[in-house]
């Protein structure tokens, strides 16, 4: 089958090299003339655990190109939309408009037959919108909404061995042309048993935005227990540990710490929140609100504890941040935590020094006014704190012993409760971390 997918980021580029290794011809169309070069020639724009090896063999088979042209998805049956669906500045609303453009551009390419796919994580109500424009415009094509669910760091096994597909269908005998047409194009997942659910627009709009405010808060519980933890004494971890046995509770996504950032959770809460008031159902989501309160607060709480271990105070302090993707295996740096804080610690007058496995490029172009190093050793010469605010291997895996000889104190902040803690307080280091007592 001819498949189009446009917008070619973190989603689009691995949902094209996917569907290419599926056995489909498709074309991947993005506005980014340097990205669509990239790729062209088998080049990831972003570190993502075995694209580049799918992108480079796909693109070998020759059912794989990309174009900054729009005319280039015509001949296509099948559009994957997948742009971006940002914060809008200074407000909790996702910013509709690159999703309207895309449509609005393929519009020119449609012909009677073919299925657009909506896989942008969108506002209730969106589907509907752009299934009446599409209809309007080109009678006889038709829209479906198939949110995905992938994870970055994992993304190429999530697209090709997705838990669930979703699919948002017209009613009536258009839902049955379209699900046909999803059936083809994901036959392979659909015939090795992969659970399928077929909805209206509304709920697989609702399915994306409910599973992403679920896991946020998740993630947000037990980082107000760790709060509670910090006032009593006890140890966030061990409690995560035994309140997952119960499977119906589950040790997923209990990772306390410096919380959840990135491209997606921090907006689509905040998004759904300001939908359910447009909808006049605001009431229902109040407690999306304190989940994203008690999520920045860790930001906060991080450069605290960061100024207790300096002795009261950052000024001239240096300061090794290990970590600045918003999560290890990315170098995504969307709404970072560890950014967040190191830019924080800096403002208030410590020396602090970032270092990445994947992300200092992109930090950099955000952060100039931070400096950078290439390794940890690096970063944490002299330094009177090291903070490790991303978990990734690497830094799990440092020796205590080896890495107090290039530091002036031996102070760690575990910002992810990622370290050994028994190894790290027995090579001589103050150890610290959210939600559990000093070692
Ligand atoms: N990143 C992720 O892990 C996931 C993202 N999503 C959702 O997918 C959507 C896309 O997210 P990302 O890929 O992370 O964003 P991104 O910002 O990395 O990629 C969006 C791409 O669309 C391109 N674009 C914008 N307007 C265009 C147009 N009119 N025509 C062609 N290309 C255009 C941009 O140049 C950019 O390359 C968002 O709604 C997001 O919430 C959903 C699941 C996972
Ligand atoms: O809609 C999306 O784009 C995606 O958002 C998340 O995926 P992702 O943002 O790639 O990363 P996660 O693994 O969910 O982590 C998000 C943030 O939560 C933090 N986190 C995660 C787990 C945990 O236990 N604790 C915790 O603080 C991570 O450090 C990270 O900053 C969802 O997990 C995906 O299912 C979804 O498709």
């Amino acid at each position: 089958m001819r498949i189009s997918v446009i917008g070619c980021g973190y989603l689009g580029a691995v949902h094209a090299a996917s569907m290419a290794k599926l056995g489909h011809d498709v074309v991947g169309i993005d506005v980014d003339h340097d990205k669509v070069q990239a790729l062209c020639r088998a080049r990831a724009p972003f570190y993502e655990p075995g694209f580049e090896e799918l992108l480079a063999g796909t693109l070998d088979t020759g059912r794989l190109s990309f174009s900054t042209d729009v005319g280039d998805a015509a001949g296509s049956q099948v559009h994957f939309v997948c742009v971006g669906t940002p914060q809008k500045r200074g407000e909790y609303a996702a910013d509709m408009h690159y999703v309207q453009d895309a449509v609005e551009s393929l519009l020119g390419v449609l012909a009677p037959g073919d299925l657009v796919v909506g896989k942008s994580t969108v506002p209730v109500g969106t589907a509907a919108a752009l299934a009446e424009l599409v209809q309007e415009k080109v009678p006889g094509a038709l829209l479906a909404w198939n949110p995905e669910f992938l994870r970055e760091g994992f993304a190429v096994q999530d697209t090709l061995h997705p838990d669930r597909l979703v699919y948002g269908l017209p009613a009536g005998p258009d839902g049955e042309t379209a699900r046909a047409l999803l059936d083809e194009v994901y036959a392979p997942i659909v015939e090795r048993g992969t659970p399928k659910v077929e909805t209206d627009y509304a709920t697989a709009e609702m399915v994306k935005t409910a599973a992403n405010s679920f896991l946020a808060t998740k993630i947000s519980f037990i980082n107000a227990m760790a709060e509670l933890c910090e006032a009593t004494g006890a140890d966030v971890k061990l409690l995560a540990d035994a309140i997952g046995y119960d499977d119906r509770i589950g040790r997923k996504f209990l990772n306390a710490g410096l919380g959840f950032g990135g491209g997606c959770l921090p907006k689509d809460i905040r998004a759904f929140m300001a939908r359910a008031g447009e909808l006049g159902a605001d009431q229902a989501l109040t407690f999306l609100k304190e989940v994203d309160n008690i999520n920045m607060r860790r930001r906060i709480r991080m450069v605290e504890l960061a100024r207790e271990v300096c002795d009261g105070s950052l000024l001239g302090k240096r300061i090794a941040v290990l970590g600045a993707a918003f999560k290890p295996d990315s170098d995504d740096i969307r709404d970072s935590p560890a950014l967040n804080v190191a830019a924080q610690l800096q403002l208030q007058g410590a020396v602090v020094r970032v270092t990445d496995p994947a992300a200092v490029e992109n930090s950099r172009r955000l952060w100039p006014q931070l400096d950078y190093a290439d390794t940890p050793e690096e970063a944490a010469d002299r330094a009177d704190a090291v903070l490790v605010l991303t978990e990734w291997r690497q830094y799990r895996e440092l020796d205590p012993v080896s890495f107090g000889a290039v530091v002036r104190q031996k102070r760690v902040l575990d910002g992810r409760n990622a370290l050994d803690r028994d190894a790290w307080t027995a090579a001589g280091w103050t150890y610290r971390a959210l939600g559990r007592r000093a070692g």
